[in-house]
């Protein structure tokens, strides 16, 4: 049985299946309010932050970026529907979510693999931008 949780006027009723609500004090608190130090990654959908819930669960916080409206309210509601409604062994699993009139928030599980992925690939692209300066300059040299 689904719960059926009213979010506002704004967005009408929307089922979001087993899903913790969490509110703005609880992701402010494991994030330590946005803090810089705990950005873990950037999607289209926004920041993603690194967090720890009060009872030490690790945690990846997306924020939805404030300029992905005016499609971002209609983004969202659908990520948090189709999320919250598909169950795969290979899916990353919807914790929860947290809205508010000027936060909209998705709460996942906190995967090391991924995080350290994106820093290889980070690392991946500056090997290869120094690779193209070396053979810039070694042209530049024997011309
Ligand atoms: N659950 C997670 N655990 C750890 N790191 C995560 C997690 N989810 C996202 N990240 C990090 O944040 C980065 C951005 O993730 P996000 O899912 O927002 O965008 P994306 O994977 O680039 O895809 P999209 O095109 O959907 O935005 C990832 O590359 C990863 O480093």
């Amino acid at each position: 049985m689904r719960d059926i949780v009213n979010v506002g006027e704004d967005y009408g009723k929307i089922s979001f299946g087993q899903l913790r609500r969490f509110s703005l004090r609880e992701i402010q608190l494991a994030t330590d309010h946005f803090s810089e130090s705990n950005i873990i990654g950037q999607g289209g959908f926004g920041k993603v932050y690194k967090g720890v819930l009060a009872d030490n669960t690790k945690v990846a916080i997306k924020r939805l970026a404030p300029c992905y409206s005016p499609g971002g309210e209609a983004a969202f509601q659908r990520e948090v529907q189709l999320i919250s409604v598909a169950f795969h062994k290979n899916l990353l699993q919807l914790i929860g979510f947290c809205t508010t009139p000027s936060e909209r928030i998705l709460v996942y599980p906190f995967m090391q693999n991924l995080s350290v992925a994106n820093q290889l690939r980070g690392i991946l692209i500056n090997c290869t931008l120094v690779q193209i300066f070396i053979l810039f300059v070694l042209t530049l040299v024997m011309v």
